[in-house]
């Protein structure tokens, strides 16, 4: 499946997976209460029968989502003019995994920017988020970077220097640029800033596919 539209980009398994006009309320909305509970379980200190029925109450929810599924989880849909996995784990709505990274912003030079708040459920170390979770963001948001230059690639190399601790539950701003190719080879820069520091870089190397 191929669009036109800047900034568009269409994984593989497009041709395979529905596409949605747009990402049902319902389905970021469940996303977001998900979130919710997944950040109040890491904060909660009520008593063990409290967490024994708040389990009961996560197994009935799980039963009823269970009733009718999809074989794959892929759906796609238009977010900031671009197309996405509605479950992509980093940006997608309808993933509660996803902290989601939102709102991407491309400049006249092509530089992509976004946003991401992570609670204390991406914490690694104190106050901190874990080191996996920086790199996803700047993982997914060099692959942005690349599709909106019209070059969509998958990263084969990333390197990721942690100038200091990136700070869990204040947006972070994620930027992203593509520069340059060579033959299939695509590469771009991206950096992730916290009040106003600039917390983690990162130079990666993608393959177009
Ligand atoms: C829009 C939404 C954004 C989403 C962004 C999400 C970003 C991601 O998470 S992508 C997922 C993680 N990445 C992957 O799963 C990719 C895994 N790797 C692969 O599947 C394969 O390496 C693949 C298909 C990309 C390329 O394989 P293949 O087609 O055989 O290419 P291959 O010949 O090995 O390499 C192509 C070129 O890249 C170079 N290259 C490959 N790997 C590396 C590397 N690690 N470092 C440097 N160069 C490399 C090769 O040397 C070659 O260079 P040249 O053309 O100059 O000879």
């Amino acid at each position: 499946m191929t669009d036109e539209r800047p900034g568009t980009t269409s994984p593989p398994a497009a041709g395979h997976a529905p596409v949605l006009p747009a990402i049902p309320a319902e389905t970021t909305l469940l996303a977001a209460r998900i979130r919710e509970l997944v950040e109040a379980g890491v904060h909660t200190d009520v008593a063990a029968e409290d967490l024994r029925a708040a389990a009961e109450h996560v197994t009935a929810a799980t039963e009823l989502l269970r009733e009718r599924t999809r074989e794959e989880p892929l759906l796609l849909s238009y977010l900031d003019g671009n197309q996405v996995s509605v479950h992509n784990p980093v940006e997608g709505p309808g993933n509660p995994l996803a902290p989601p990274m939102v709102g991407l912003e491309i400049d006249e030079s092509g530089a992509t920017s976004s946003t991401a708040l992570l609670g204390a459920a991406y914490e690694g170390p104190p106050g901190r988020v874990h080191g996996g979770w920086v790199a996803s963001l700047l993982d997914h948001a060099v692959g942005r970077a690349v599709a909106v230059a019209g070059h969509p690639a998958m990263t084969v190399s990333l390197t990721v220097d942690y100038r200091r601790g990136t700070p869990h539950g204040v947006p972070l701003t994620i930027n992203a640029r593509f520069t340059g190719k060579e033959g299939r080879k695509v590469f771009a820069t991206g950096e992730i800033v916290a009040d106003g520091e600039t917390t983690a870089e990162a130079s990666a190397i993608l393959v177009t596919y």
